[in-house]
């Protein structure tokens, strides 16, 4: 397959080596919008900003330039958007003209609009057939071709198997799910419930603590994907309960050492410039609460996050707020 990456952070670099290595010997281009930071890859074969240490394969190309450039020339088989949230919509206004299948791996709502991926899709792109890849997959492991597990949602079944097609290999399985509201729900308001984690875990409250969270936050988050119209097994999966588990637990979560750094006492915009990449929790609680509230769906864990990420709650406080809470069943 002839496949081309856009955004060279973390992940799109990791998911380009995927590419790159699958026995398919697909052709694959990874775009970085930076030039100086795509001629330094070239040059040093590596992804030295956000991906130190790893070697990038040979058979990898990396490109800058306008991104309407990539569209003459070889026709691609699969476009993948590796930007942030916040790169979403302008890249899919560029690339609404592709005819290929094309795959997003960003994580969140948008801000501002509220909408999920495909939402914002929809609204930008019709035309195309598009879908989204998630699943508990930290960059370096991809990277440095650790087992991991995706799953690549569609409601189009070309797109799904465009995206098996491409990854499924001998490091990665990928499973196929047409529920992407379920895939989206769970990997925007899983980034949420790393934070209140993470603060969790800084602040020792335990792993009682941790677990009544984790499920407890699991519970949320089905709750506003039913509202949404998704499927309830779909939270179960690795987008859901997978993604969650990984990405509040795991150290090497961007969302998660958010929640670390503010029960440390760090300010907000100190946690978040010492990271050196994005956490799209910080920018999605906010949306996602108000998604919720305007579906009239409960979620007291990531009303928390936003009231400490804005201010008006200090970590002690937003424990308490969230355990004085009265007695309720425990279903969805
Ligand atoms: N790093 C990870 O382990 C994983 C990340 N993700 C998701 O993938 C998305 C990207 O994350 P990372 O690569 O880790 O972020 P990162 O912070 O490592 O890199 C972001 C990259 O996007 C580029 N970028 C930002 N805005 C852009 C735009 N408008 N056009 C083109 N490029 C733009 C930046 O220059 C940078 O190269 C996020 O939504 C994240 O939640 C999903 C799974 C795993
Ligand atoms: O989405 C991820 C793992 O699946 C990465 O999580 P962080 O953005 O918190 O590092």
């Amino acid at each position: 397959m002839h496949i081309t990456v856009i955004g060279a952070g973390a992940w799109g670099t990791a998911m380009a080596m995927a590419a790159c290595r699958h026995p398919g010997q697909h052709v694959v281009r990874l775009h970085a919008r930076d030039a100086s930071q795509a001629a330094a890859m070239q040059a040093q074969r590596q992804n030295l900003r956000y991906l130190p240490g790893v070697e990038l394969p040979e058979n990898l190309s990396v490109l800058t330039g306008p991104v309407e450039a990539l569209l003459s020339g070889q026709p691609q088989e699969l476009w993948v958007l590796a930007t942030p949230m916040s790169g979403l919509r302008s890249n899919l206004q560029r690339l609404q003209q592709v005819q290929a299948p094309l795959a997003w791996l960003c994580k969140g709502f948008e801000a501002g609009t509220g909408l999920m991926p495909h939402e914002v899709q929809a609204q930008t792109a019709p035309g195309l057939q598009a879908g989204a890849l998630s699943g508990p997959s930290f960059a370096l492991e991809v990277a440095r071709q650790q087992p991991t597990a995706l799953v690549a949602a569609s409601a189009h079944a070309a797109v799904r198997n465009a995206m098996v097609q491409a990854f499924h290999g001998p490091a990665l399985r990928v499973y196929a799910n047409e529920d992407i509201v379920g895939v989206e729900v769970g990997g925007a308001v899983k980034n949420v419930l790393a934070i209140a984690t993470g603060l969790c875990d800084g602040l020792n409250l335990g792993l009682n603590a941790r677990a009544a969270l984790i499920t407890r936050g699991l519970t949320e988050m089905t709750r506003l994907g039913l509202a949404l119209g998704a499927k309830a097994e779909t939270f179960m999966g690795l987008s859901g309960l997978g993604d969650l588990v990984l990405t509040a637990t795991g150290d090497l979560s961007r969302n998660r050492k958010v929640g670390l750094l503010l029960a440390q006492g760090l300010s907000l915009a100190q946690a978040v410039d010492s990271l050196g990449h994005v956490a799209e929790g910080v920018y999605s609680a906010r949306t996602v609460w108000q998604r919720a509230q305007s579906l009239g769906v409960d979620m007291p864990i990531t009303e928390a996050v936003v009231a400490l990420l804005d201010g008006r709650l200090q970590a002690r406080e937003a424990v308490q707020v969230l355990m004085g809470r009265g007695p309720r069943g425990e279903s969805v």
